[in-house]
């Protein structure tokens, strides 16, 4: 794959400095593993380090690279050497992610993503709130905005008639589409919306079927891995790279990190901040910073529930639902855990290949 094919283009190229930055490798970064990156070429891929230079120079983790960054690259091809980045090039998108708490900060997620899909069930779960929500996040970051509303098997087609007009309603000149993973109704249009050398992404809360969507787009590979074979006699050598930015067979690339996908279950947890505005107003006079506002010592919440301010039913709704978040919070973590230990997996499988191998 060429690194025009890998989404690269003038509007980056043109950033190269020809005096100082001609001879540094231009890569993509593919994963993200505790600071350390995973960059491609579009044939070869690496591991990279910033330099200690470009650490310092950072302001905010904002100017860390990040998955879909295009970057610069010292010692690429040195076996020698672990790769070096020098740069990255500006981008064309930053995907950022408001964190909770009482200041506002911003957790980049990925880098130079064209068009999000934003997916919402029309089964049970159906929310248009949250998918504003996700509309704002998205035109803030400037990517195109798709809405992709899953589950069509399980609406009438009069009931669907309706969603879509409440829908398009609320979204006026965005694009949206309907679909089923199950009777696969709607499921070409889809597809066809990835074209080649673009970068997309697929958000939404967990359950909604975007698994389900990619591996079908996908087919029979496996999405997470990818396992080259040597050319030259077809079998051993199989280096085995975990990849965050996924390249379909029809040549679009996707970007499937751990904080892509927590976008979708984080979200859970602004949505009940928002749907007991009341009660999050009250927890700023708890006498804990973190009070959980299920015990009773110095509980603003709580005792506004004594007085009767708020009543017992809302407190109890509000409780649950925290409950509920907590767990799938939970969940997404272990996930990570899990992939975190996956990609140390492999990682030292490639090292191990690499270093058995010479170049793979
Ligand atoms: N009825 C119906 N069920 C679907 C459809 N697509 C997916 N599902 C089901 O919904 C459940 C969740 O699907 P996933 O693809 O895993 O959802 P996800 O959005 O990837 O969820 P996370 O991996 O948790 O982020 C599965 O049981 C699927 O079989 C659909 O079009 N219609
Ligand atoms: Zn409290």
């Amino acid at each position: 794959m060429t690194l025009e094919e890998f989404g690269y283009s003038a509007w980056f190229s043109e950033q190269i400095d020809p005096e100082t930055e001609a001879d540094l490798a231009v890569a993509r970064v593919t994963a993200i593993h505790k600071g350390e990156c995973e960059v491609s070429n579009g044939e070869e891929t690496n591991a990279a380090k910033m330099t200690g230079r470009m650490r310092h120079q950072a302001t905010s983790k904002l100017d860390y690279p990040t998955v879909g960054d295009w970057v610069l690259v010292k010692d690429f091809e040195d076996e020698e050497r672990i790769a070096r980045i020098t740069r990255v090039l500006g981008r064309q998108s930053e995907l950022k992610r408001k964190s909770s708490g009482r200041t506002t900060r911003y957790q980049l997620i990925a880098a130079n993503i064209d068009t999000a899909f934003i997916m919402q069930t029309l089964g049970p779960g159906y929310n248009l709130k949250r998918l504003e929500r996700y509309l704002v996040m998205v035109n803030e970051s400037g990517i195109e905005p798709v809405v992709l509303l899953s589950k069509t098997d399980l609406l009438k087609p009069e009931e669907l008639a309706v969603k879509m007009a409440e829908v398009e309603e609320r979204m006026p000149g965005i694009r949206v589409l309907p679909f089923s993973n199950v009777d696969q109704a709607g499921l070409e249009e889809v597809t066809a919306l990835f074209e080649p050398e673009k970068t997309y992404c697929v958000i939404g809360t967990s359950g909604v079927g975007k698994t389900t969507l990619l591996n079908s787009i996908l087919g029979e590979e496996d999405f997470l891995f990818t396992l080259p074979v040597r050319e030259s006699d077809g079998k051993g050598v199989h280096s085995t790279t975990w990849r965050e930015l996924i390249t379909l067979g029809n040549g679009a690339h996707v970007v499937d990190t751990p904080g892509m996908r927590e976008l979708g279950n984080l979200d859970v947890n602004d949505g009940i901040e928002e749907t007991f505005d009341d009660i999050m107003a009250l927890a700023g006079a708890c006498k804990f910073n973190d009070c959980s506002h299920v015990q009773t010592k110095g509980c603003a919440v709580i005792a506004a529930v004594e007085r009767g301010e708020v009543s017992e039913a809302r407190y109890n709704n509000y409780v649950r639902l925290m409950k509920e978040a907590a767990f799938h919070e939970q969940s997404a973590l272990d996930k990570r855990d899990h992939d975190k230990k996956l990609s140390r997996f492999y990682r030292s499988v490639m090292v191990e290949k690499k270093k058995n191998s010479g170049k793979y």
